[in-house]
């Protein structure tokens, strides 16, 4: 499913139009009904659509125009409608018009008894701050869910005085319990503030045709694209057949990455997991981690850096690789200098391999801080590296700039950065974003607090590892273990809420999202998001 800009939406309008005859009230009747239907798959199990009060906002445009044909749709339904119109000052209530001296009083009453208030104001035709009368209006309607939290609010194509490109809000803007967006989720939905405004995101139909959308470039993470990159489990297969990652990750103070990463790699569907680990390390992980193969490390040393030493921990190292499909630096690494040292060996011993024998790599965490020390350090990845700062690390990465956590200018600098650096970028967040050197982005719209936890980075590049070790491309590597990845922590919020998930509890949910998106009917346009 791709994600668009108003300019895209646009083309795509005028391109319906003039290749196959869709014009816009055509676009329109299907939108309506789409929004109808979606409407009434998504009442609240206490709700029938018959005698259901629902109030439309009808505002100057077509997204006015989208409200009155799905206000239309709900009647026929049995739903009891009222709509005001927002430009005329104009309200009837079940269809029949209501004289102007009672239109205010009529409208807080409609109010009061509303199980539903659906806000078709403004669309993506916003082109300026919101008038005063209609942030009052909205404020109307807010005053009335304060004092009753059950009443719901339905955004038609995104909530009016949501910035579409941006991600702005306007202050007059009403929060959505629920938007249904027309055609393709609009880019602003994806960053902060508009996010928390939007609520559940569903997408409904006008009947675009596919081919329309060849052009577009960035996509929106979902079931129906992770299910199509999941690897196949033949059933002649063995434990080569998925792959074998080599692990150099962890160390004294941080011993915890490598067996998250590692147990996370295996969970992903990996064939066999090795850490590469200092004989002082071992029992540590030998005790915890039965499933793992191990790779011994000469010690670091302890006072000097000594180049000869990095470059004996790098080839007993490397001297492992052949055979293995992907490895991971990085996480619980430190940043001693002879740590710095070993990384930089290790890539220039995979520089120096045919592609097609090396193991695809992917660097998290210390292996970024570590590189970010380093002028022009991108020169130094093997092709086809994958990368997963937090916006803390991308700033390391981008010589100490201020990155930001939500907002859309992380998406000019990842793409900017993906093609400079030659990397797949995954800069994480809510809303993580994967992004390749030629520019395709896919965006995460899962956004979760319940992962902003200590350790929950190292399972994301554990499965990503995995993927890699399975043999699919980077750019799937990354996209699916990000989506997995939130979906996992869905699972594990859904029992505990907000707060308190370890990363640990990811691992046992991974096979079974897997499981999930394999076997979840999904229908291209009816992806349904959750918050
Ligand atoms: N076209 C199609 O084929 C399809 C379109 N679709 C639907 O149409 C929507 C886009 O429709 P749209 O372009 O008519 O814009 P829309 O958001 O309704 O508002 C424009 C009006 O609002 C006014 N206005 C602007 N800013 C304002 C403000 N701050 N405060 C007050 N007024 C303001 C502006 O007035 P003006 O600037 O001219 O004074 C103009 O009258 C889209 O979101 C989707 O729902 C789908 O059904 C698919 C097919
Ligand atoms: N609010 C949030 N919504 C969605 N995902 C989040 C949120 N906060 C953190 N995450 C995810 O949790 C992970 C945290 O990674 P990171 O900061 O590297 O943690 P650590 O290094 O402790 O393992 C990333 O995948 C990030 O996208
Ligand atoms: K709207």
């Amino acid at each position: 499913m791709h994600i668009v800009t108003v300019a895209e939406m646009r083309e795509l309008e005028a391109q319906a139009e003039h290749q196959y005859g869709l014009t816009s009230p055509i676009l329109m009747r299907h939108a309506g009904q789409s929004a109808a239907d979606i409407f009434m798959a998504q009442l609240l199990p206490h709700h029938s659509i018959n005698d259901l009060e629902v109030l439309f906002l009808i505002g100057p445009g077509n997204n006015g125009g989208d409200g009155m044909i799905m206000a239309d749709n709900l009647a026929r339904a049995g739903a009891l409608v009222s709509l005001y119109t927002w430009k005329t000052h104009e309200l009837t209530i079940r269809g029949q018009p209501i004289a102007e001296q009672q239109i205010d009083k009529e409208l807080t009453s409609g109010l009061q008894s509303a199980d539903y208030v659906i806000d078709a104001l403004l669309g993506t035709g916003t082109s300026r701050p919101l008038n005063e009368d209609m942030r009052a209006l909205l404020a109307r309607v807010e005053g009335e869910r304060k004092q009753r939290p059950d009443l719901r609010v339905v955004a038609i194509d995104q909530p009016t005085g949501v910035h579409t490109d941006s991600g702005e809000v306007d202050p007059g803007t009403l929060r959505a319990d629920m938007t249904i967006t027309l055609a393709c989720p609009k880019i602003g939905f994806f960053f902060f503030p508009a996010r928390d405004f939007i609520g559940e995101l569903h997408v409904g139909s006008i009947a675009l045709p596919p081919t329309l959308e060849h052009n577009l470039s960035t996509e929106m993470l979902n079931t129906g694209l992770c299910r199509a990159s999941l690897p196949k489990r033949p059933l002649n297969s063995n434990k080569g057949t998925f792959g074998k990652v080599m692990l150099f990750c962890g160390s004294q103070p941080y011993p915890g990455s490598a067996y998250l990463a590692g147990s996370s790699a295996a969970r992903a569907g990996a064939g066999l997991i090795t850490l590469a680990v200092t004989e002082k390390m071992l029992p540590t992980y030998a005790s915890s981690f039965h499933e793992a193969t191990f790779a011994i490390l000469p010690e670091e040393p302890k006072s000097e850096i000594s180049r000869g030493q990095a470059h004996d921990r790098a080839q007993a190292l490397t001297e492992h690789l052949p055979g293995y499909r992907a490895l991971l630096m990085g996480p619980g690494l430190g940043q001693s200098p002879e740590t710095r040292e070993t990384i930089l060996q290790v890539l220039e011993d995979l520089r120096n391999q045919p592609p097609n024998k090396r193991p695809r790599l992917i660097i998290d965490a210390d292996g970024l801080n570590n590189l970010s020390a380093l002028e022009h350090w991108w020169t130094l990845l093997p092709e086809g590296t994958v990368i997963t700062p937090h916006p803390g690390e991308m700033g390391r990465l981008c010589d100490s700039l201020k990155v930001s956590g939500g907002s859309i200018d992380r998406l000019q600098l990842a793409r900017e950065k993906a093609r400079e650096w030659n990397v797949i970028l995954v800069l994480k967040g809510a809303c993580t974003l994967v992004v390749s050197p030629l520019g395709e982005t896919r965006i995460n719209w899962k956004a979760n607090p319940a992962l902003a936890t200590a350790g929950t980075g190292d399972v994301l590049a554990g499965m990503i590892a995995g993927f890699l070790a399975q043999g699919l491309i980077p750019f799937d590597a990354a996209s699916l273990g990000v989506y997995l990845h939130s979906c996992a922590a869905e699972r594990v919020s859904s029992e505990l809420g907000d707060a308190g998930l370890l990363a640990s509890d990811l691992l046992p949910q991974i096979p079974r999202v897997m499981r999930d998106i394999l076997h979840t009917s999904f229908e291209e346009g009816s992806d349904i998001t959750e918050r």
